[in-house]
């Protein structure tokens, strides 16, 4: 459950806004600038389930009610952005919980993906599969370098990156450097996801990514009116229209393709993996 508290509760420069009772995420607001920070802070890795998913679109709303003049997506948890959708979402679930949990995530995404605020993604850790789509679907990238990893690497686990995935990347890095990339389920270091466009700047620290972060809002704080907005809704309007018309049908394919007892084995070696890698 999600609450929305407005209250001061710090006397620096941020000021809390939300809380939630799980506290996977935190929210802080700079007064002056109207600029809102969002940390992921679900252990270990920040994967995406259900209830962090709704977190975000709560958040979303909220941003867009109060009138957000931007938003920060960044990371509370050490050397992870986010590791993508929770696997657990997937492995021995049913068609009910399945379903609940794809349409939280499309309906989240898409919120994201049209915000009428700037968004910018601190990339501060490992940015796996949704991880990565997360910050592709905001406005720009900064991320710190050199140690992190960033990409689309489903097809090592054998499930397929839904098409709007592949097309959110496409509009980002071309379809040649796409098809390229999902497949063969690239993980692409800091300086490499720069040299092929996928991010837009890095930075060798914190202090030197939150510079580049406040360099970005300090260009575009002051345009006059809506036009920022309206073209940012017309660049991706292709992709979301696409999206809109397909969201019914391709949640029924992933429930099929998910409760397939071959995909539910390659989730299960996954896991394994994933727990005895050294
Ligand atoms: C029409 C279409 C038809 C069909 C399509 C069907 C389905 C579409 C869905 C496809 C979309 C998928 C998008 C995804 O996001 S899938 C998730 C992909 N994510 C990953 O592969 C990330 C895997 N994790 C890692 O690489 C590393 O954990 C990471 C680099 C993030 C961090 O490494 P670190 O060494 O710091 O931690 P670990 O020891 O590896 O992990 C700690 C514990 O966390 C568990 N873990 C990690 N990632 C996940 C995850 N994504 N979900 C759940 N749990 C995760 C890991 O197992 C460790 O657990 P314990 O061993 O401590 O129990």
């Amino acid at each position: 459950m999600y609450h929305l508290k407005k209250f001061n509760v710090t006397s620096g420069k941020y000021r809390k806004l939300f809380s939630s009772v799980a506290k996977v995420i935190d929210v802080s607001t700079d007064d002056k600038t109207n600029i809102t920070r969002v940390y992921l802070q679900r252990p270990p890795v920040n994967s995406l389930n259900s209830h962090l998913l709704t977190e975000i679109s709560y958040i979303m709303d909220d941003l867009e009610k109060t009138k957000c003049k931007g938003l920060v997506l960044t990371s509370n948890i050490v050397n992870i952005f986010s590791a993508g959708l929770d696997l657990t979402e997937f492995y021995k679930t049913d068609i009910q919980k399945l379903s609940n949990f794809w349409t939280t995530l499309q309906n989240t995404w898409l919120k994201l993906y049209t915000a009428t605020f700037p968004t910018v993604a601190l990339i501060n850790g490992h940015s796996p599969a949704a991880g990565c789509l997360l910050a592709l679907s905001c406005d720009y990238r900064i991320m710190l370098s050199p140690h992190y990893t960033i990409g689309f690497n489903e097809a090592k686990i054998g499930i397929p990156a839904p098409f709007w995935f592949i097309e959110v990347m496409q509009s980002i890095i071309g379809s040649r450097k796409t098809e390229l990339s999902v497949l063969t389920g690239q993980m692409y270091k800091t300086d490499e996801a720069l040299a092929i466009g996928l991010i837009d700047e890095t930075a060798i620290n914190l202090t030197e990514a939150e510079s580049k972060v406040n360099s970005f809002f300090k260009n575009i704080i002051a345009f006059p009116g809506k036009s920022r907005s309206l073209m940012k809704k017309d660049c991706r309007d292709h992709i979301v229209q696409k999206f809109l018309l397909k969201k019914d049908e391709e949640r029924e394919l992933v429930i099929e393709f998910i409760m397939n007892p071959k995909t539910q084995k390659n989730i299960e070696l996954y896991f394994k993996a994933l727990q005895n890698k050294v």
